[in-house]
Parts: structure tokens; sequence; C-alpha cells
């Protein structure tokens, strides 16, 4: 399934993307008067193929949850059953992703790919389990290669049941205790940053916690041998495979499969952006199908961006996870595209343009 959904995937149109730039200057606004969004717009049609791009609606968010060996390295402060009972809080509808979904009417589905606990059946729970946790990516390879495809393929099928069952615009969520690790981790790998550059607070650490987690990053990446990163999608895999995580891998796969649709995927915080290198990895016309909803408090996650060639829409300074920051960026999009559908021309509103 990776191979025929890479096989699958392609580059953004440029007849589209030329003929929405072009017509985006017809409209009656000044011209780039919409700055950014037009930007988005205009990403957008090139990604669909077709101008105006079709609405963004409905939305669909899904939430990859995980744990990480890494975690009794102690580079966080919470415990890691927060990563079940997350899981649990998002299935009764009781945290922020769930409020913030509710705003931008995007439906909420939560994908297990490694939790380290037994999860009940639920509605709106997908089980794709496949180990309780990662390994310490800080003393060997956190997953096996095979883990990390049926990890990636996981994330695929995902997508392309929530295509199927209507979506329109796929936006990431993570939720994994210990994951701004191995997002740094990845990020240090495939863009060549040092750790120290990358390597953030998560959910909040003192300056000791940061110096050790920043030590652990450095370990992670030579006991992995994963750095640099060669061109070849199996370096790619084998980079994921030592210092990622289960919803990496699962988000990335997410990414190939929306591309796979041309069903534009919102991409959420600075785990989000350590999945989306991967993707883009296995193939760089990912890049072409992805919003960068915002950008998150850490600092790999700007560094990630630069990489990927993707600018933030919103920046709030939010560090939650979950899809937060995708969600918050939905109503942005909808209004970018709409614009296209909307707006007059010069020509069919009787507007003087400005004289050449
Ligand atoms: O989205 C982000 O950029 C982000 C930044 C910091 C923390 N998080 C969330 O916090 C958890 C990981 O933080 P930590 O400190 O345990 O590595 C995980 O569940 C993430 O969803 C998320
Ligand atoms: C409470 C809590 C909620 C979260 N949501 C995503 N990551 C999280 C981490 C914690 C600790």
């Amino acid at each position: 399934m990776l191979a025929e959904t890479l096989a699958a995937i392609r580059p953004a149109d440029p007849r589209a993307l030329a003929e929405a730039r072009a017509y985006q200057d017809r409209l009656t606004k000044p011209k780039g008067s919409l700055g950014a969004l037009e930007d988005v717009a205009v990403r957008l049609a090139g990604a669909a193929g077709a101008v105006p791009p079709p609405m963004p609606v409905p939305a669909a968010l899904a939430i990859f949850a995980a744990d990480h060996g890494v975690h009794a390295r102690g580079v966080t402060p919470w415990p890691q059953e927060v990563t079940v009972q997350m899981v649990a809080n998002f299935l009764a509808g009781g945290a922020v992703a769930n409020a913030f979904a509710a705003q931008a009417g995007a439906s909420v589905t939560v994908v297990d790919v490694g939790v380290a606990a037994d999860l009940p059946d639920a509605p709106g729970l997908v089980k794709r389990k496949i180990a309780y946790g990662t390994a310490d990516l800080s003393a060997g390879p956190a997953m096996t290669v095979d883990q990390a495809v049926q990890a990636l393929e996981a994330g695929i099928s995902v997508a392309l049941d929530l295509v199927a069952e209507g979506a329109r615009c796929l936006i990431t969520g993570d939720m994994g205790i210990a994951n701004t690790t191995a997002s740094a981790a990845l990020i240090a790998a495939f863009t060549g940053r040092d750790p120290a550059e990358v390597t953030g607070r998560g959910t909040g650490i003192d300056d000791d916690t940061h110096t050790h987690k920043i030590a652990i990053v450095r370990e992670a990446l030579a006991v992995n041998s994963a750095t640099p990163v060669g061109s070849q999608p199996s370096d790619a895999l084998r980079v994921l495979a030592g210092v990622g995580g289960f919803e990496h891998a699962a988000i990335a796969g997410f990414v190939l499969g929306g591309a796979r649709a041309r069903v534009p995927v919102i991409l959420d915080g600075v785990i989000a952006g350590a999945a989306a290198l991967v993707a883009a990895a296995l193939d760089p016309a990912v890049a072409d199908h992805c919003v960068a909803g915002h950008r998150s408090a850490e600092p790999g996650h700007a560094a990630a961006l630069d990489h990927l060639g993707l600018r933030p829409l919103v920046e709030l300074e939010l560090r939650v996870g979950e899809g937060t920051g995708g969600l918050l960026a939905h109503p942005l999009v909808c209004a970018a595209v709409r614009v296209m559908h909307d707006v007059a021309t010069f020509d069919s509103a009787g507007v003087t343009e400005k004289p050449v």
C-alpha cells in the first residue's frame, strides 16, 4: 500500500497554479492584498488541479496516539499513562481538540497506533496498534522498519477511509507523552540542524531537564546513525524507524494518503512537522498538498517548516498538540478558498482597475 500510494502521488498542477494566480489578480481587490491567503488558495488549486479548488469542507481530524520508550529517560515531567487517559478524554469529547473541532465543524477520529495499554472498543476509536509503545530511541532503533511501514500504512488507510466517508480536508493530530523528543530527533536528522537548536521544552521542563533532553537527542542520532539522511526512501524509513514514534510514522502516512487522494492536509504542530519531513523525504511532491496550520512554540517546528517551504497561518504560541493548531487554521483556509468561489472580477462587477 505504501508503494502504491507513492506511485499515485502527483505534484501540484502547474497549469492550475498559474491559472489560479492570474484569477486572484482579476478579483475585486488590490493585487496581492489578501497576502498569504492568496498563496493558500493558489496552493490548493495546484494540489486539486482545479480553479477554483473545491471548498475544504467537511474537515476530519485524526489524532494518532502512541507511547515512547524514551519516556524512561526522564525527558518529560508527565507520566506515560496520560497518553491513554487523554485518549479516553478525546473519545468522551472533553479535550481542547474536541472544543476546537466543534468550533470548526470537524469530525474527530482517534487512532491507537502504539499506546502502552489496551483500549476498549469505542465509537470514534480506530485500533491499529503496532506495539505497546516504541523502544528507547536513545539506546537503539525505536522500532523495526517493518513496524514503521505498518504505522505508515495505518495512516494512509485512515486518510483514505476518511476521504471515502466524505472528508474534503484532513487535519493531523497527535497524542503521546515524550513525543517532542522523537520529533526533535527526526527534525535534526532530516534538516541537519543541531539538536540544541531544535529540541524544545515540550509540555514544560526546567533548564536541567532541557539540557538532558538535548543530550538524549544527540545519543539517539549517534546510536542510530540517523544523520545525515540520504536521498533514498529506504534512508527515510531507516531514520524514521531509528528515532521516530508510531504516531510520527502514522501521521506521515496520513499526509501521503491525503496527497494521494488530492485532499488538502492541514498540519498541526511540531509532531506533524517532523512527520511531514518523513513524508516529504519519501515523496517531495507531498508538500504541495499540505498547509501549515500554525507554528508551535517548539523551536524545531520552525526548522521543519522552513525545510518544507511551508509558511504557518497562525502563530499563537500553542504547544498542546492534538491537532489544535490545524483546527484553528481551518476557517482561514476555507475563507481563502471561498474568495475564489464568491468574489466578483473587475469585469463582472464593473469596477475600474488601477491604470497600468
Ligand atoms: O504540537 C506541538 O507543537 C506540541 C508541543 C509540545 C507538546 N505537545 C504535546 O505534548 C505531548 C508531548 O510533550 P512532551 O513534553 O511529553 O514531549 C504530546 O502529547 C504532544 O501532543 C505538542
Ligand atoms: C494534559 C495533557 C494534554 C495533552 N494533549 C496533548 N498532549 C498533552 C499532554 C498533556 C500533559
